[in-house]
């Protein structure tokens, strides 16, 4: 387990600053997650506390140590990527077991570990496989054994999930989320692209914007109280609605925030009008997107056994305590609402 602390930590390729002073704390034992839009730095961050990529300014301590000079190797840690970065010719057994025997383990403590770790993945019916015979479920499961036989005292994940099918994505979430819970004392950085994975996995989310922090929190924190707009944007999927313009300015704010799930359709009466122009049924929700003459459609999630034909003239009503007004520079104005929605 260890505290990894980046302090004012700067990446320069040529002359292109990637990431820019960062200064973040993850404790002992968290599980942090790296979201942000593409080419913001993620991956960039996540390799320099590898120890992939040199430093090219600020400090990285793990546990009040600097980890500025040493090799990855030196680092207790282990990383999983996308790419699952197995030995072809080699048994899922001797895949696991790789690392332990480089390090001179013993072969008892080898098969003991290895062992633990299958069992752990469920992949013990699997060790004299090869990769090949492996579903990408399967491999994805193995590569991260493989990470847990050399017991880190840290865990990085780079979008380990991206290569799998919607249904071996949710299981191996889970299986993650399982290991953080079993495996307490590891420390796990993640970077990923996948809202439900971020939301779901995180102790807490770093939202990272072109190489800095735009804010750190829990997710509800991020979801329910964002620190800006664009975090208000990029966290939630659908994402929240922006409205700019008379409605706005009837609201004392420059953009008025509100997310498609504290919308209510009302074909009677509600503040705003619109015209159904489309629909979407995801089985569980059904979201409808509304024309009302404002630029950017308004979404409403209902619920899925609802229905409102295409065409349709609406009333919308927002619920007021989840409405997040944002001034032009994109800061939230108060009040603002608490996690439980109430107006603080
Ligand atoms: N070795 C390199 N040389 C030059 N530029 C690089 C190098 N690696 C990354 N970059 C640049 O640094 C920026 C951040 O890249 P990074 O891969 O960290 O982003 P990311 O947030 O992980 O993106 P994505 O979500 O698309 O994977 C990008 O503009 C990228 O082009």
């Amino acid at each position: 387990m260890a505290k990894i602390e980046l302090k004012k930590l700067s990446k320069t390729f040529g002359d292109v600053d990637v990431i820019r002073a960062v200064d973040l704390t993850i404790n002992a034992g968290e599980f942090m997650v790296f979201v942000g839009p593409s080419g913001c730095g993620k991956s960039t961050l996540l390799r320099l506390i590898c120890g992939l990529e040199d430093i090219t300014s600020g400090e990285l301590l793990f546990d009040d140590v600097s980890m500025n000079d040493k090799v990855p190797s030196e680092r207790g840690i282990a990383m999983v990527f996308q790419s699952y970065a197995l030995y072809p010719h080699m048994s899922v057994y001797k895949n696991m077991a790789f690392g332990l025997k480089l390090a001179n383990f013993s072969n008892k403590e080898m098969q003991a570990r290895v062992l633990e770790a299958a069992k752990m993945l469920q992949i013990d019916h699997l060790l004299d496989r090869l990769p090949k015979q492996l579903s990408g479920g399967q491999r994805q499961r193995v590569a991260i054994g493989r990470a847990i036989v050399r017991d880190p005292r840290v865990f990085l994940f780079d979008e380990p999930l991206s290569n799998l099918d919607a249904s071996l994505r949710v299981d191996t979430r889970l299986e993650i989320a399982k290991l953080h819970h079993k495996m307490k004392d590891a420390t796990m950085v993640y970077v990923t692209h996948d809202q439900v994975e971020a939301m779901t996995l995180a102790d807490r989310i770093c939202v990272l914007r072109d190489g800095n922090i735009e804010q750190v929190g829990t997710p509800e924190e991020l979801y329910h109280s964002p620190k800006s707009l664009f975090v208000a944007g990029f966290i939630g999927s659908p994402k929240m609605n922006f409205i700019t313009g008379d409605i706005a300015d009837q609201h004392q704010c420059h953009t008025l925030g509100i997310r498609p799930e504290h919308l209510l359709i009302d074909a009677e009466k509600g503040v705003w009008k619109g015209k159904v122009i489309h629909t979407e049924n995801l089985g569980s929700d059904f979201f409808v997107y509304l024309d009302m003459g404002t630029g950017e459609p308004l979404v409403v999630r209902l619920d899925g056994q609802e229905r409102i034909p295409l065409d349709t003239q609406v009333h919308v009503r927002p619920l007021p305590a989840r409405l997040h007004r944002f001034d032009v520079n994109g800061l939230p104005i108060t009040p603002t609402i608490n996690q439980t929605g109430e107006n603080l």
